[in-house]
């Protein structure tokens, strides 16, 4: 049985505006992000991806249209209540692997810091473990390859707790070996209890996806699941 959408996006539109007038980065998109799985937007450079990723995310509000996050319309909650439920609920991971850590910390120094931001404690081995980055917590993170980076940033959504993953091009500031590591790590979270959003151009990725999402200038071209 499909489980139930976690994110529902009814009609969202996104402006911007900008010193020669009214750029709209979204027209009118309507989509569901499942419960499990994951969910990917696809499309060209400027279709869309990352406004609406980062609106999926409650990062930014729509300018028009409605968000209902885990059962909740978000346009009746305030900005503590919005930051409240990113915290509880969503973990966000950047295109740049460096954006998503702490540079300063060591490896488990950065998987404790996401736990503490959501007042929570992590088993910190068993994520670096699952993450195939056994033996690192001591490490400095530009120990790590880029893979590797980004693959501690996913761990740092597991540290956190978050059962909503959302990640921003993941792959795109990779090579090919490291954007291996980054897809390994993104097929087993598909395999648990986590409903991920990716926004990607990778054809690899999108492949992988349980369901794609393609954006054109704004608009939605088409779905498949
Ligand atoms: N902060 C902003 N100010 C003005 N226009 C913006 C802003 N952010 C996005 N846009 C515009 O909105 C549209 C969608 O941009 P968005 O970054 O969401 O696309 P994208 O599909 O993620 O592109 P890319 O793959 O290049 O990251 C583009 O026309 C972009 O120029």
């Amino acid at each position: 049985m499909p489980s139930e959408p976690v994110i529902e996006l009814d009609s969202v539109g996104v402006d911007y505006h900008t010193a020669t007038g009214t750029v709209t980065g979204v027209h009118s998109v309507s989509l569901a992000v499942a419960g499990e799985g994951m969910t990917v937007l696809a499309g060209p450079s400027g279709s869309g991806k990352s406004t609406l990723l980062r609106v999926a995310a409650l990062v930014e509000r729509p300018t028009r249209g409605s968000v209902r996050f885990a059962g909740v319309d978000t346009a009746g909650l305030r900005d503590r209540g919005l930051r409240a439920l990113r915290r509880d609920r969503v973990g966000l991971v950047f295109q740049r692997p460096t954006d998503n850590l702490v540079d300063y910390l060591s490896v488990g120094g950065n998987l404790h810091a996401a736990a503490r931001s959501a007042r929570r404690d992590c088993d910190a081995e068993a994520i670096l473990d699952r993450l195939g980055l056994a033996g690192t917590a001591d490490w400095h993170i530009s120990a790590l390859s880029g893979g590797q980076q980004q693959r501690l940033a996913f761990g740092c959504a597991l540290a956190r707790g978050s059962t909503v993953i959302l990640a921003d091009e993941p792959t795109s500031q990779l090579d090919d070996a490291s954007a291996d590591l980054v897809l390994r790590t993104l097929t087993d979270l598909m395999d648990s209890e986590h409903a991920i959003l990716v926004a990607s151009h990778d054809d690899r990725l999108v492949e992988l996806g349980d369901r794609v999402v393609r954006l054109r200038a704004g608009r939605l071209e088409g779905q498949t699941s």
